[in-house]
């Protein structure tokens, strides 16, 4: 028996059988309008749900809302409770749901709802994917390099509500515990704090982000932390996190260090990269260097700072979606609160809702009505048709209120012109492009990589020029001559000839034993003048082993070799020097 929450006669419940969801094309979904701004943009974006919908299916498949109550509107209704134990309970029984914002105070009053929906309901993963669509505003040169999605932990971290406020017995009793039991010294009348950070709620999170990693072909896991500095919380998320992916997924991870150290920057297929980054670094890195990053998994504040900053790289948190995810349980929302300036004046960007809800059908399986959205949203954007946070942005365009904008929406998926197969195929090509952008800069310049990336080379696979250029054995030495010239290099590997070994042949070699000998280039095969056998070392070898061979041996380069002899790369005393020269002495 409930008090205000009914659910449609029509729809039928989803339910999850044997972990599995089942879906039936009449689904009961639940929606929580939210306060502020929330009933303009769900509205607008119910409208759009509901049109691709039945554009989509043609009135097969059909979405039954369920109106649940959170915030003001269930304060009027359940006599001052904002969070009714019938709506916890129906957000539970319905499975997916979607919500719009809800008002938390500042520095006082009741604690946040929206941390309590996912504490109460254990929804321990923030889904946030962020990427750009043609024509919407950006600060960045290239916004389309933007395409992450942000795992950020839901229910541990400094929004636990461990907190203890100054001039409180509760914080004297702390601040003695702390003072004469742990030996801590801080300020009289602190207000004190608690982070948790546990392994099994820093593991969850990156077991769930590592395998959205796998499902949806990415390529790499960042965890984000301050490690540095607060090392058993962020460092330790850091350490269980690696190890969630070394004894979970072994088989289709392999570390950033792999990544050069064994495969000299060039990521095996399938194989998924795990890195990590220090949390103040990542911000920069993410206006910089956008397309380094596919999937970031981090806590709690990181992640609701890191959400916010990156939307805005891709138009603002008007357009950034999200979710809160338990294992069977989800409840979809706005990464944006509820502006409350503009409440009730039809004027805001649907945009955050309305893509996710675009997550939601995608949840339950509704590919094609969600495909419908996004590429009706594209060319309604790209006609410069947008509410007044983009229009003060795009010149030229035609500001129009939040609900004008889902009639754009709507008309344009009514009336077919949008080209769906058209749209994927484009993404996909983008896609795939970047990708191959991406490895092109690691393997060509592995110096500024490790630069740009803020990391530090340990080993010769970090540092090592790949793809040498070889040449077979019987190549002229002038042939070989305007190779080397063409593509600004100072030798050749030389391919196995009668011998059966691999050589080298430098500009030196060219000088003392063609030049100095009056020999002519063209009458003289490379494998003649090459230095043979290679001087050889490991992927995996130290740069100071390495420094100590080149000076022991007084050589200038050797060559990288796999563990059957072939050539991988070269590394020359120059590429040694301008190491030390930018980080110092290698371990
Ligand atoms: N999950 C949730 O329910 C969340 C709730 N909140 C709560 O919301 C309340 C207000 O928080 P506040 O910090 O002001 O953050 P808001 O996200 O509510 O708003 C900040 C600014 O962001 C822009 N903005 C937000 N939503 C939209 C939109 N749909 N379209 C276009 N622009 C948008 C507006 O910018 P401009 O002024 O430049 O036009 C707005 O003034 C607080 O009580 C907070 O706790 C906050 C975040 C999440
Ligand atoms: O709960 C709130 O009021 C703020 C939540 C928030 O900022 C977020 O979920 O990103
Ligand atoms: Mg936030």
């Amino acid at each position: 028996m409930t008090q205000h929450i009914q659910y449609p006669e029509s729809g039928e419940k989803i339910r999850v059988v044997d972990g599995r969801m089942q879906v039936p094309d009449n689904p009961i979904l639940g929606y929580v309008e939210g306060d502020g701004i929330g009933p303009d943009i769900t509205r607008a974006s119910m409208r759009i749900w509901d049109a691709a919908v039945e554009k989509a299916y043609g009135g097969k498949r059909k979405v039954h809302w369920a109106e649940l109550y959170m915030g003001e509107k269930a304060a009027g209704l359940y006599d001052g409770d904002y969070f009714p134990a019938e709506t916890q309970e129906a957000l539970e029984d319905l499975i997916v749901s979607i919500k719009g914002p809800l008002t938390t105070p500042v520095g006082g009053g009741f604690r946040s709802l929206n941390v309590a929906l996912r504490q109460k309901l254990d929804l321990y993963a923030c889904v946030r994917p962020v990427r750009h669509y043609d024509g919407v505003p950006s600060p960045l040169q290239k916004p389309e390099e933007v395409d992450v999605v942000i795992f950020r932990e839901n229910t541990e971290d400094v929004y636990a509500g461990l907190e203890y406020q100054s001039g409180t017995d509760e914080n004297r009793k702390l601040a003695k515990f702390l003072r004469e039991e742990m030996g801590a010294t801080f300020f009289d009348d602190a207000g004190l704090g608690v982070k948790p950070i546990s392994p099994f709620g820093s593991k969850r999170l990156v077991r769930k982000a590592i395998q959205y990693a796998i499902d949806n072909n990415r390529e790499s896991v960042t965890l984000v932390h301050k490690g540095n500095i607060m090392k058993f919380t962020e460092g330790a998320f850091r350490s269980w996190g690696y190890e969630v992916a070394r004894e979970e997924f072994g088989d289709v991870t392999i570390t950033e260090d792999e990544l050069y150290s064994t495969y000299g920057g060039k990521r095996p297929e399938g194989k998924i990269v795990i890195k990590d980054r220090i949390a103040d670094i990542i911000f920069q890195l993410m206006l910089l260097r956008p397309n380094d990053f596919d999937v970031l998994a981090t806590m709690n504040l990181n992640g609701d700072y890191l959400s916010d900053a990156c939307a805005a790289e891709v138009g603002g948190i008007g357009i950034a979606p999200g979710a809160n995810m338990s294992d069977n349980v989800a409840v979809f929302e706005a990464t944006h609160g509820t502006a409350p300036k503009y409440a009730n004046q039809d004027k805001v960007n649907p945009g955050s809702l309305l893509f996710s809800g675009v997550m939601m059908l995608e949840y339950i399986g509704w590919q094609e009505a969600a495909d419908l959205i996004r590429a009706a949203y594209q060319k309604v954007v790209t006609s410069r048709i947008v509410t007044y946070d983009f229009a003060r942005q795009i010149e030229g365009a035609t500001e129009v209120k939040t609900s004008q904008f889902a009639d754009a929406i709507i008309e344009t998926m009514q009336s077919g012109r949008v080209d769906l197969a058209k749209y994927q195929q484009e993404r996909e090509q983008a896609i795939e492009q970047d990708r191959k952008v991406r490895e092109l800069r690691r393997v060509s310049s592995p110096l500024e990589e490790m630069i740009a990336s803020g990391r530090t080379p340990h080993t010769v696979g970090d540092l090592m020029n790949p793809n040498p250029v070889s040449v077979p054995a019987e190549t002229s030495v002038e042939d070989a001559m305007h190779l080397m010239r063409e593509k600004r290099i100072s030798s050749v590997i030389t391919q196995p000839g009668p011998d059966g070994d691999w050589g080298i042949m430098t500009q030196r070699d060219v000088i003392s034993r063609i030049v100095s000998k009056n020999r002519q280039p063209s009458s003289v095969r490379v494998d003649e003048v090459a230095s043979k056998p290679l001087k050889t070392v490991p992927l995996d070898m130290s740069l100071h082993d390495c420094a100590e061979k080149m000076a022991s041996e007084n050589i200038r380069r050797v060559v990288v070799v796999d563990n059957v002899g072939e050539p991988l790369g070269i590394i020359s005393d120059t590429d040694i020097f301008a190491s030390v020269e930018q980080f110092g002495l290698p371990e």
